[in-house]
């Protein structure tokens, strides 16, 4: 298995090609005394065929920056855009189909059906749509994921890593604009882990995919082609080209503040 390495530092895509982006994004939960400020004024564009993770220490406002973007929640204040449509003001029918249609979703929360094959799973987001399955795609996004001789199983009949490669599959096979993936690695042993964050890695390289991941690893990090650190609602550090070792590094300074960072 390839280490990610550093070098795929890329230039900055202009705004008018990003695939997602949130612009001024706040996020406030509660009222009165229990009010949260999740999120302060958050500003951010995601590129057409980028791969990139966020991170930063927990309750650092990771998992709501990436609901917001996916239209899974509302901002407080603030613009998010898929493509060129503004999720703002969005009937709850038009978000359905935006979410369907147009964004793939690798999350925990999101389990496979258990009673339905590989297979059938992978291919339920497009079945409801009523979305053809285009045969030549789905096998070579299977094929890629190591999944074909597993799509007549069941979720219960696969392991921890395949079971998040067909998630990854069912994210894919519907060529989604862009895929966000919340702790894709979180429950995986670390060989896993790598399988899946290659698939992930390849779909950007090969099918000029755009992927978003929040993720806590270091290692699973550094397959991005960049990494966005959130800290207390706010974005401090957004870089590309990182390895394992810068993101570890930064990733401790944000924890406490008096260790050094080889990176800013
Ligand atoms: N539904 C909610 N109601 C109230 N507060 C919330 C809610 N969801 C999140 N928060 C708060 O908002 C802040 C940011 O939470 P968020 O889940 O985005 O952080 P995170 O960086 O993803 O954390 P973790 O790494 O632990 O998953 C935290 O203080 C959290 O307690």
């Amino acid at each position: 298995m390839a280490v990610p390495s550093g070098d795929r530092a890329i230039t900055s895509r202009p705004a008018s090609l990003a695939a997602a982006s949130a612009r001024e994004l706040t996020k406030v939960y509660g009222s009165g005394q229990t009010t949260v400020e999740a999120l302060k004024g958050v500003s951010v564009a995601f590129g057409k065929g980028e791969f990139t993770a966020i991170m930063g220490p927990s309750g650092s406002g990771k998992s709501t920056l990436m609901h917001c973007l996916a239209g899974l929640d509302t901002a407080s204040s603030g613009i998010v855009t898929i493509g060129a449509t503004e999720l703002t003001g969005l009937s709850d029918k038009k978000m359905t189909r935006l979410r369907r249609d147009r964004i793939g979703f690798v999350f925990q929360s999101f389990n496979l059906v258990p009673t339905l094959t590989a297979r059938e799973n992978i291919t339920l987001p497009l079945d409801i749509a009523g979305r053809r399955v285009d045969p030549d795609w789905f096998d070579l996004v299977t094929d890629r994921l190591g999944l074909t001789d597993r799509l007549r199983h069941r979720p219960s009949e696969l392991s921890g890593g395949q079971v998040q490669r067909v998630a990854c599959a069912r994210a894919l096979v519907g060529r989604p604009e862009i895929v966000f993936g919340d702790e894709p690695t979180g429950n995986l042993d670390s060989r896993s882990s790598s399988e899946v964050m290659s698939i992930l890695r390849a779909s950007v390289d090969e099918f000029e995919q755009t992927v978003v991941i929040v993720t806590h690893d270091a290692h699973a990090a550094g397959y991005a082609d960049r990494v966005i650190f959130l800290a207390d609602g706010h974005i401090v550090s957004d870089q590309r080209g990182l390895t394992p070792d810068d993101i570890y590094d930064y990733m401790k300074h944000l924890d406490d503040p008096q260790q050094p960072a080889r990176v800013n």
